[in-house]
């Protein structure tokens, strides 16, 4: 049998888009979660957690601006040595699908990675030539290969909730290319509640199934139903958020006044970004 090579470990970025709207104490729990999970295999080393806002062109109602989601969010993550928000996404002017946030952050991976040939050889902002795609390195055998002191980039694999893996199967908000490319070129971690449906849906989905090996389903056994929403709801009724969002957070809200009936009516009666887009391609 071989030894375990602690060395060899495959290292893994966790990435997590969403709203942030604000961030809560869920939220952080996420990162812990498939931390211990991916610790727990012996295979994986998660070295770092990405939070990345959406842009507020995404137009999801009571989104309030990214300024204050991205300043909330880099609270919330001041004592995390291991977890951090990047706000380019939250920067952008348009929506962007989420497989070229997920694209950006690998990129971004690979150019700061010094022990990368594929990278010195070809600079990522010469233009006219397009790069190819960086094989990934789910192949152990390669892996194995590999001489101990070259380390290989690390995967950067997307981190959600179950609800946002069952919101592929919603018609015109994810294509389904988009879908492949995240489970077979990243992978994805869900973290899902004990006797949620995932499993049935990703045995429902061919695509799913048949990259059902990159997809990493992490059971959240003590359970906790916060959700930005429901922090909203209880600010705009009075209501204490404390101990649900870390203090900071709190505190910050409370001083900017960020979340009352007004902020709630943004957008209102707006399509968001994915279906706009898709609706319209549809059409075409
Ligand atoms: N309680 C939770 N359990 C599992 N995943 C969660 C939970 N809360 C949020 N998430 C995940 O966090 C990510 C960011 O989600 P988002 O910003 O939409 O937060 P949210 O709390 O779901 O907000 P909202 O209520 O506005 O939808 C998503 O992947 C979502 O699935
Ligand atoms: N097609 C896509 O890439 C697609 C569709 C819907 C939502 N998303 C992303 O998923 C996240 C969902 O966030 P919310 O749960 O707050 O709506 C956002 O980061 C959003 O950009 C991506
Ligand atoms: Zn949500």
């Amino acid at each position: 049998m071989a030894m375990e090579d602690p060395d060899k470990k495959t290292e893994v970025v966790l990435l997590a888009c969403g709203s942030f709207n604000p961030i809560t104490n869920m939220h952080l729990r996420l990162f812990e979660l498939a931390k211990d999970y991916f610790d727990e295999t012996g295979k994986y080393k998660v070295i770092k957690g990405i939070i990345s806002p959406v842009c507020d062109a995404y137009k999801k109602k009571g989104l309030i601006s990214a300024d204050h989601r991205v300043t909330m969010a880099k609270l919330a993550t001041k004592n995390s040595d291991w977890v951090e928000v990047d706000d380019w996404e939250s920067t952008q002017s348009e929506w962007l699908e989420t497989v070229k946030v997920l694209r950006y952050h690998h990129q971004k991976l690979l150019s700061s990675d010094p022990t990368n040939s594929l990278q010195n050889a070809l600079p990522l902002t010469k233009p006219g030539r397009k790069r190819k795609q960086e094989p990934n390195r789910h192949d152990p055998i390669k892996k194995k290969n590999q001489s101990p002191d070259i380390k290989s980039t690390p995967q950067i694999k997307l981190l959600c909730g179950s609800d946002v893996l069952e919101s592929f199967g919603i018609p015109n908000l994810w294509k389904l290319e988009d879908i492949t490319e995240i489970v077979q070129n990243h992978g994805l971690v869900c973290i899902s509640r004990a006797g949620s449906n995932v499993q049935k849906f990703i045995y429902e989905s061919d695509i799913l199934w048949r990259h059902k090996n990159n997809i990493h389903l992490v059971e959240e056994w003590i359970t906790n139903d916060i959700s930005s929403t429901r922090i909203r709801r209880a600010l705009r009724r009075g209501q204490s958020i404390r101990y649900l969002v870390p203090d900071v957070v709190q505190a910050y809200i409370e001083k900017n006044n960020l979340y009352n009936p007004e902020s709630e009516d943004k957008n209102a009666g707006v399509v968001l970004a994915p279906l706009q887009k898709y609706a319209s391609d549809s059409k075409n």
